[in-house]
């Protein structure tokens, strides 16, 4: 019924203050303000209306994300919002757009390797979306190989420009989110070419389209590549394909903070690592791993409140059937993934600090920690989206036949979400960097140069290099063994910022004991699955293994009773899950059967074409059974 709380009885439950968990999820009171205020917002204005979106045909999908892109500017610049305020709209309107990549990666990519003056020129006109931007890197031949890329910048000192050029089919710009329809600049990357001598890949801001008519400019042929996993999805996005035939840009317009031309032809490299050019990967790499939290939470909300809703078999003496969420089967599949949230939540928080501690060390030229911010970045990166791709698309599964209905949330929820896995860095390419850092780390033992950081750990295993063994040969022949090894060491990282974060001041009776629990949850899940290894090196005993799969069960029976109030901490409403098994009030079976009407295939009682095709059918049959 409207208004009844079908899950009043699992709230009842909590043991512990969910008003002071949703502030640690949140990370502070003041993040949990600004959420409430402008997730309501969003859900309260119908203009951000979103449960029509995996009904319509493409084109007018996309004009309805230029729309909502449009009304979101207009509340924003209407209600003064913050930039931070403005992140959170942008966040609470759930639609992928062009608007992604011009405020996360065609502004960063300025602010960070363009010069001061170049930034002074181009942000004001980006903050005010005066231009809109995007991040053509990617081409059709080469996306993980960035030194592979194929379209040239030539210099030419007689009218002190750069020549951009698409060489080759394959050197095509092909992806880049925003391109397609939308995009009026980008930053592109190109192999910078001088007297002939190629000096590699380096950023370039290249107007696409006419100011004053958004026609592509000459030489620029520009489209969107076409549709993509999925109805609605990922098709709000215009990921694009662009050609340059003989494009002319001024030479301030190669952004030289990091390399610079001279009037004259002269290339001067700062002495700074060449990979700063890569800055702007590792920056969207981080913040992906603090998204990943949310989508993973997102459908570990869902499953759970509905895995509380459903009820199957179980029934003694015509009472209420069990609870799905009480079998052991369940929870052993659902209360990891609700572990493995508030883990990302947390090394999201601890990536982000490593983050900005780099860059800030970046601005005194102290680059020590610059191989570090990438391994982490990389790898936790490939470590979070994985897990969370498999775990949206484990969530469907655990809501059963209902989890395959797209008014449960958790198919656009998935076709949304698993580019992450490839994007920002295919998941396998970043862990074999990860690979390569933890194999020079092995290499540099026993010179003196002791590890530290993420990496201290491995300062113990001196005994290995006696062996002296040449990592380079066997790095290709081993380098499946190598991701494995890359993604235990992320997942170290990941036990160990969880582990850091209990031994904060956590306040609210009864938060930390369930974060704990979580805690457990999440290492012990993880020495389950890789039990093998642990015993195979002897780390581990039988007996011991069977002690912490028993502790596992222990703790699945603990979270139990917690398990409604910890995805209520998530904070969501109704409007941002899009899912009526994930309703928070449960009422779910009168809210599926009445949204089933509303599917414009209903609106006829005879479907159209019943008359072409199936009538004639029929009457066939009928005459066949007259023979
Ligand atoms: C945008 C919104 C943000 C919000 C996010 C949340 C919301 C999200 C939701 C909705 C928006 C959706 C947004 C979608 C966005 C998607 C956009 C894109 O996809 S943009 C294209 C991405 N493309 C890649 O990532 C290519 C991957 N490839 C590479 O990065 C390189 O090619 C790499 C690293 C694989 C190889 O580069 P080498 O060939 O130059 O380097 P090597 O030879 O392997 O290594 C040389 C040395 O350089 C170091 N190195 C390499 N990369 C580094 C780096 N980045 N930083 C520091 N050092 C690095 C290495 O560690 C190595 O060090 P030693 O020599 O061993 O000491
Ligand atoms: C939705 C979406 C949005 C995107 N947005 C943008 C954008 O805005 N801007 C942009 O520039 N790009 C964008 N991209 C492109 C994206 O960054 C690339 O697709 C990504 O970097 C992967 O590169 P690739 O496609 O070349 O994959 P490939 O490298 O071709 O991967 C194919 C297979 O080869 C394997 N492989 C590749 N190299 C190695 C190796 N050395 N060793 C072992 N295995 C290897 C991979 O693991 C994978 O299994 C987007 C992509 C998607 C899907």
């Amino acid at each position: 019924m409207e208004g009844v709380d079908h899950l009043a009885d699992e709230r009842k439950k909590a043991e512990f203050n969910v008003e002071a968990m949703k502030i640690v999820w949140a990370g502070s009171q003041h993040n949990l303000e600004v959420s409430n205020r402008i997730s309501k917002l969003v859900a309260d204005d119908p203009a951000f209306r979103k449960d029509d979106r995996t009904m319509l045909p493409r084109k007018e999908l996309f004009k309805n994300t230029l729309r909502k892109a449009a009304y979101a500017w207009k509340r924003i610049n209407e209600l003064r919002l913050s930039e931070e305020e403005a992140s959170k709209l942008r966040f609470y309107v759930d639609e992928t757009a062009y608007t992604d990549l011009h405020w996360g990666m065609f502004i960063p990519a300025i602010k960070g390797q363009g010069t001061d003056e170049q930034q002074r020129k181009w942000l004001p006109l980006a903050y005010k979306m005066q231009i809109i931007g995007c991040y053509a890197q990617t081409e059709l031949g080469h996306g993980s190989n960035v030194q592979g890329l194929e379209t040239t910048a030539t210099f030419d000192p007689h009218t002190d420009e750069f020549v951009i050029h698409s060489p080759t089919l394959t050197s095509s710009k092909w992806w880049p989110g925003g391109l397609g329809k939308v995009s009026t600049h980008a930053v592109t990357y190109a192999r910078l070419i001088i007297d002939g001598k190629d000096h590699g890949v380096h950023g370039f801001i290249v107007q696409l389209r006419s100011l004053e008519d958004h026609r592509p400019l000459p030489g620029i042929t520009v489209g969107d590549i076409g549709m993509k996993f999925g109805n609605g999805a990922y098709n709000t996005m215009d990921n694009g394909v662009l050609r340059f035939d003989h494009v002319r840009i001024p030479r301030n317009q190669m952004l030289m903070k990091v390399s610079q031309v001279t009037r004259e032809g002269k290339y001067k490299q700062s002495d700074v690592p060449r990979q700063l050019v890569y800055g702007t990967m590792v920056y969207v790499r981080q913040r992906i791993v603090a998204d990943a939290s949310c989508y993973l939470s997102r459908a570990v909300c869902i499953a759970t409140r509905y895995s509380a809703v459903r009820r199957q078999f179980g029934s003694q003496n015509g009472g209420p059937e069990t609870q799905v969420i009480d079998y052991k089967t369940q929870q052993s599949r659902l209360f990891p993934l609700l572990a493995s949230a508030y883990a990302f939540r947390f090394v999201g928080e601890w990536l982000e600090w490593l983050y900005t501690d780099v860059m800030q060390r970046l601005q005194a030229n102290d680059f020590s920690t610059l191989p570090e911010a990438h391994a982490c970045t990389a790898g936790l990166k490939s470590l979070t989206t994985s897990v969370t791709a498999d775990g949206i698309e484990e969530c469907r599964k655990l809501c059963g036949g209902h989890g395959y209905l797209c008014t449960s949330g958790l198919p656009e929820l998935f076709a949304v979400y698993v580019p992450a896995c490839t994007y920002e860095g295919d998941n396998i390419v970043l862990l074999l960097q990860v690979a390569r850092f933890l194999m020079k780390t092995v290499s540099q033992i026993g010179t003196g140069k002791q590890p530290v950081g993420t990496i201290a750990y491995m300062g113990r295993i001196e005994h290995l290099m006696q062996c002296r063994c040449n990592v380079q040969r066997g790095f290709a022949e081993l380098s499946a063994d190598l991701v494995e090894a890359a993604v235990a060491h992320c997942q170290l990282i990941v036990v160990s910022k969880f582990i850091e974060k209990l031994q904060q001041d956590i306040p609210g009776e009864g938060v930390k004991q369930q974060l704990e629990a979580l805690c457990g949850i999440y290492y012990l899940s993880l020495l389950h699955k890789h039990q093998g290894d642990f015993l195979a090196t002897s780390y581990l005993t039988p007996k011991q293994s069977a002690l912490a799969n028993d502790q596992l069960r222990a703790l699945y029976s603990k979270v139990r009773p917690n398990a409604i109030a910890l995805v209520d901490a998530f904070n969501y409403s109704d409007h941002f899950l899009s899912s009526i098994l994930g309703r928070y009030d449960g009422n779910v079976y009168p809210k599926l059967y009445e949204a089933a009407w509303k599917d414009p295939l209903n609106e006829s009682v005879v479907p159209d074409g019943y008359h072409e095709y199936v009538r004639p059918l029929l009457k066939q049959q009928l005459h066949t059974a007259r023979l």
